[in-house]
């Protein structure tokens, strides 16, 4: 039953690539890691942070699996197993510890865990980690692996191997990790073994006689398991040397208000002891040790961390730039070669983030600066809005990560944020003198649509991609590749995994996908269809800026960046959704989507009104129509006024949304005056109005003549008597 090491050998490099699947790029650096440090029953009496482990008796491990899968619940069953925790915590998933996590329902963030297990007359220590499922989280999953020598690859035997099964046996196998193929949930009425055994056979080329079974809920063949890790996953002697000075390699922090920044260390070289002068190699600062200890699950304070053990410091750190994960600390004076760190997470969806006061900027400064330790994949820069105020814009792996970034800001920070409508960076090469140098460089990457180039500047443009993976029944082949080819994707390759299932490589621009086509595809597939993307990189495309103009006025916040071939479609349904979503309000709103000049699509919000037709009930239509007719009457009058020649304009202020309407007609018969004489008296109009009103807009209509400019500022001159306290 057991698994044996040797397993990676057998499955070539070949044969995996001959599936035509995407190949992950390989994540370097060292990285063991720990969360509790606990004794089975059995163990010997040391307390968890005075026990010696040689190298030999360490196992770093990775639980991987599709979302859902049951890696928690099977993290549970092994704490417990260990005695980490009481048995009596059945299924509360104790290592997700986020309010988000236990709401949601997911894992978010991957959590380690120290644990003793007794085999064979002796104790050894298992770091396990926890990793999330979904595939905006695999940055976790990835920086994980970086840290161990072995996974479990977990797939639930009732609903066979999924797509993100797909994508982290790859990271597993780039890596060149053990790998330890379980099938979980056999206690279900459902649950075919078999099935899934070829399935993993078909796609991975795994010995079904490899594939071990286990209920992570009823604690099923979980001993069996955890003997085919120590026996299978080899110990990390190779990386660590019990003699050599001082290496620590940062892989979590987080922010302590009594403490400052706690840090999450693996010990690789040497031993950590309190007190001890330690420098990080990023920032050259050293710091005093102030406390360290281990996780199990709350802090235990302890003297040393040996080899191989992995715990957290506190060093009085109160700059959260101070902690870079996949920093080296090595002691004060003793500089060292620094271990290889993280590869940098790569944000593919952009958003603004703007608190909903301004008066909360700073509080809401640091609440993001402290997340963002917490969770190094997010990308942080300034920005600005003119309606907005200031803000951030904020690089996310994905919708979820945007999501649950929100949530956090919200349940541990206590800070409400506006965030505007995420979008995905291009790559746009500039020609002109002005604009290259305006940009600062011929390429560059645009992640805010307000900061798009003028089109005449623009050379060629770019989006990113994506190698999707889609993984479904048979029976919804036909709409998916209808959603697929929808979405400007190009299948790769396809083939059949098993009699009734399929697996699909397919193309993808990513902005196709980022914001509902996981939903639509789950929705067509009544839920059995998976899906994983792994980018590819920037592809060139006819891309350009959409519009939304509201009364003629382009609003910079609504802009959106569209494949040419679907500008109109795109424009007409965020045209008719802003239609239904605005407001009425006292005047007519033209809603207007646009490229460059070219209107693409319009509609019109009617101007509310007063029902003053709600008393005739039934009777002649002639008295509805009188009445409506003195109304609009009576609200002409309301929004004329007349300038000091007695001229006619009409201003429509709406204090609510507080914008101005203002109407300007002229008499042709005046005498000519040059065009910029006119527009700078209109000009004048705009920026007296700009001053009370968010958005302005007048319109004039007539041949610029004779006296128009005295008309002009004479329209000026009432509006600022209008505003007088006087
Ligand atoms: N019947 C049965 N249900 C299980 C078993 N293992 C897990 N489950 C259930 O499957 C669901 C998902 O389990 P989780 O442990 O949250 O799955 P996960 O893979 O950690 O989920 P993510 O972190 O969101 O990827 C829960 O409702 C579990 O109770 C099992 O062995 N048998």
């Amino acid at each position: 039953m057991l698994l044996s090491s040797r397993l990676i050998t057998r499955i070539s490099h070949k044969s995996i690539r001959g599936l035509g699947g995407p190949v992950t790029p390989v994540v370097r650096g060292v990285h063991v890691t720990a969360r509790r440090l606990c004794h089975s029953q059995d163990a010997k009496s040391d307390g968890p942070g005075s026990t010696k482990f040689p190298l030999e008796r360490i196992r770093n491990f990775s639980i991987i699996a599709h979302v859902d899968h049951g890696k928690s619940t099977l993290a549970d069953r092994i704490l417990e197993i260990t005695g980490a925790i009481k048995a009596d915590t059945k299924n509360k998933q104790v290592l997700d510890k986020l309010q988000v996590e236990r709401e949601r329902g997911i894992t978010v963030k991957a959590q380690t865990a120290s644990v003793t297990y007794r085999y064979e007359g002796k104790d050894y220590l298992l770091n396990l980690i926890d990793t999330p499922g979904h595939v905006d989280f695999t940055y976790e999953v990835s920086r994980s692996l970086s840290a161990c020598q072995g996974v479990v690859l977990l797939v639930d035997a009732n609903q066979g191997v999924q797509a993100q099964t797909v994508a982290n046996f790859y990271l597993a196998f780039t890596n060149e990790l053990a790998i330890i193929p379980v099938l979980n949930k056999i206690d279900l009425k459902n649950a075919d073994p078999e099935a899934v055994k070829e399935q993993m056979f078909n796609l991975f080329e795994i010995n079904p006689d490899d594939v071990l079974q286990v209920s992570a809920k009823l604690g099923l063949g979980v001993s069996d398991m955890l003997e085919a890790v120590i026996k299978g996953v080899p110990s990390p002697a190779d990386r660590c040397n019990v003699e050599a000075p001082l290496r620590l390699l940062l892989f979590d922090s987080w922010f302590d208000k009594y403490k400052g920044v706690v840090c999450l260390v693996s010990v690789v070289d040497g031993c950590l002891t309190k007190g001890a002068q330690i420098t990080s190699s990023q920032s050259g600062k050293s710091y005093e040790v102030k406390d360290l200890g281990i996780l199990a699950p709350h802090e235990i304070s302890t003297e040393e961390l040996y080899t191989g053990q992995v715990g957290y410091f506190s060093a009085n750190i109160r700059n959260t730039k101070e902690a870079l994960v996949g920093d080296t600390f090595f002691l004060k004076g003793e500089a060292c070669q620094p271990l290889s760190g993280f590869r940098e997470a790569k944000p593919l969806v952009f958003a603004g983030v703007y608190p909903n006061d301004q008066t909360e900027h700073g509080q809401l400064k640091a609440a993001i600066e402290r997340l963002c330790l917490n969770d190094r994949s997010v990308s942080v820069s300034v920005e600005s809005s003119s309606a907005l105020g200031q803000g951030w814009r904020l690089g996310f792996l994905g919708l979820l990560h945007m999501d649950v970034f929100n949530q956090r800001l919200e349940q541990e920070h206590g800070t409400q944020v506006i965030m505007t409508t995420p979008s995905v960076p291009y790559k746009v090469r500039l020609q002109g003198a002005k604009s290259i140098q305006q940009y600062q460089g011929e390429e560059v990457i645009i992640n805010n649509p307000a900061h798009w180039p003028d089109p005449l500047n623009i050379v060629e443009t770019s989006e990113p991609t994506v190698m999707g993976t889609i993984i479904t029944p048979v029976t919804y082949l036909g709409d998916i590749i209808g959603l697929c080819q929808g979405r400007r994707g190009v299948q790769k390759t396809i083939r059949n995994i098993d009699q009734n299932r399929i697996i699909m490589h397919y193309y993808l621009p990513l902005n196709e996908i980022v914001v509902d086509f996981y939903d639509v595809l789950k929705s067509l597939s009544s839920g059995y269809a998976t899906f994983d993307y792994e980018e590819l990189g920037f592809e060139l495309s006819y891309l350009v800026k959409l519009d939304i103009l509201l009364n003629g006025h382009v609003i910079p916040e609504l802009s959106t960046i569209v494949h040419t071939s679907k500008a109109r479609t795109e424009g007409k349904r965020v045209v008719e959704k802003l239609k239904d979503t605005l407001p009425k309000q006292l005047f007519t709103i033209a809603v207007q989507a646009a490229v460059g000049g070219t209107i693409l699509a319009r509609a019109n919000i009617k101007a509310m009104r007063k029902d003053v037709t709600a008393k005739c009930y039934g009777g002649d239509i002639t008295r509805k129509m009188k009445l409506l007719k003195r109304q609009a009457e009576g609200k002409k009058k309301q929004m004329k006024m007349y300038d000091l020649d007695g001229n006619p304009f009409y201003i429509t202020p709406d204090p609510i949304l507080n914008i101005c309407i203002g109407t300007v007609s002229f008499s042709p018969l005046a005498c000519p005056v040059d065009d910029f004489e006119w527009s700078k008296c209109a000009d004048n109009i705009l920026t007296l109005l700009a001053e009370d009103y968010d958005v302005v807009a007048v319109y004039c209509y007539t041949i610029p003549s004779r006296g128009c400019r005295k008309y002009l500022t004479n329209i000026a001159k009432i509006i600022q008597e209008a505003r007088s306290p006087s």
